[in-house]
């Protein structure tokens, strides 16, 4: 069936949805666009700060009619409100808070890899981080939350969508030894542009909180360039015990970085630092080093924005190949000086949050 028929056929459903004071959801004016993919149906529900509680039934009534008619799509009902509801002490003074920020089920720790521009090689970093960790005998997962250019499939070569439990939790994807999940499992090619704020955001929750991680120490998140919605989702409302900036060496990809470093350090989470990445070449066939970008640039960046520097990963063919071949380089050269450059970096973290290996910590 036609998507805008099915999506015809839910707002049909929603008819029998009450909302408070009266009414069907249906004919609501807060009701958005109903997104229908191949794999997921998406739609926000938006109401009047403080009236969030109000149209919980509501909300789950929503998610039930459109369940019923949306032949196995996984549904994602969002209810947002202009204002974060009060909490804590926030609420105790009367003012406005963020909500409180909660653990992943099944998930000790998360850590984020942003960037502050595309392209910069943070999926390939954050993958083959992720496989470091692994190596390192971590329980590991790679969450691909780049809504604008999912390349977490490509990487790890992930097909098809992920199973769906009878419960409605997702069962992650399984390669090289990694729980892996997609947003663009979620999507056709060319819709993110309309999973926008609410959508987007809810989407990011329900892959986070209804997948069945099964027990992980690390929860690697592959954010997508610069700083968004998905970005305040993430920080806002889970503990994210650090997160790792890359860049490449030039300058106007710094100056981005620094925006998406300003943002990570207002949110409060803690910056565990900088990769460069795509730093020098290497000729595959003498070996020798190319300071291509020149040297140096993100170490100085990092050590004026007081944060560490991880380490450097030269632009090499064989990354870029084994990422097209959905084998990280991580897995198909564990020896080689790439994979070094990896764990080196991973082991600077670890020194940085020996937590993560600690078990018993929570
Ligand atoms: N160190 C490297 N050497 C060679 N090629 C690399 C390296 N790092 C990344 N690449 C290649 O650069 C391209 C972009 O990388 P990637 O998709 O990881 O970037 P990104 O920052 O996540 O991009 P986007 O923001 O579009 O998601 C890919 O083709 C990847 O294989």
């Amino acid at each position: 069936m036609p998507d805008t028929e099915l999506a015809a056929r839910i707002k049909a459903a929603l008819g029998a949805v009450e909302i408070p004071g009266g009414g069907a959801l249906a004919g609501y004016g807060g009701l958005s666009d109903i997104i229908v993919t191949s794999h997921a149906v998406a739609f926000a529900i938006s109401v009047a700060p403080g009236m969030e509680a109000a149209f919980g039934p509501a909300r789950e009534a929503a998610q039930k009619a459109a369940e019923a008619v949306a032949e196995g799509r996984k549904v994602m009902v969002s209810l947002t409100s202009d204002r974060a509801p009060a909490t804590g002490q926030a609420a105790a003074t009367g003012r406005p808070g963020p909500p409180a920020k909660q653990p992943v089920p099944g998930v000790r720790h998360i850590i984020a890899v942003g960037s502050g521009k595309g392209g910069v090689g943070k999926s390939t970093v954050a993958a083959n981080l992720a496989l470091a960790l692994l190596a390192e005998g971590l329980k590991v997962g790679l969450l691909d939350a780049d809504l604008y250019g999912p390349s977490v499939p490509r990487l790890l070569g992930l097909e098809g969508k992920p199973a769906v439990r009878e419960d409605g939790i997702f069962s992650p994807h399984e390669a090289h030894g990694l729980k892996a999940m997609s947003i663009g499992a979620m999507l056709e090619p060319g819709q993110a542009v309309v999973w926008r704020g609410p959508m987007a955001t809810s989407a990011l929750r329900q892959l986070l909180r209804e997948t069945d991680w099964g027990g992980l120490d690390v929860l690697v998140v592959d954010l997508p360039p610069g700083t968004g919605d998905i970005h305040i989702s993430l920080f806002q409302q889970n503990e994210v015990s650090g997160a790792v900036i890359v860049s490449t060496p030039q300058e106007l990809a710094l100056i981005d970085a620094r925006k998406a470093i300003d943002m990570i350090r207002r949110m409060g989470v803690p910056l565990l630092g900088l990769v460069e990445n795509m730093s020098h070449f290497i000729a595959p066939d003498t070996g020798k080093r190319y300071d291509i970008f020149g040297t140096g640039g993100a170490q100085r960046a990092a050590a004026d924005l007081g944060i560490p520097f991880l380490g450097e990963i030269p632009l090499v063919m064989s990354i870029r190949e084994r990422s097209d071949a959905g084998t990280p380089v991580m897995v198909a050269e564990p020896d080689g000086a790439e994979a070094r450059a990896f764990r080196a970096i991973v082991e600077k973290l670890l020194a940085d949050l020996p937590a993560l290996k600690h078990q018993d910590d929570r």
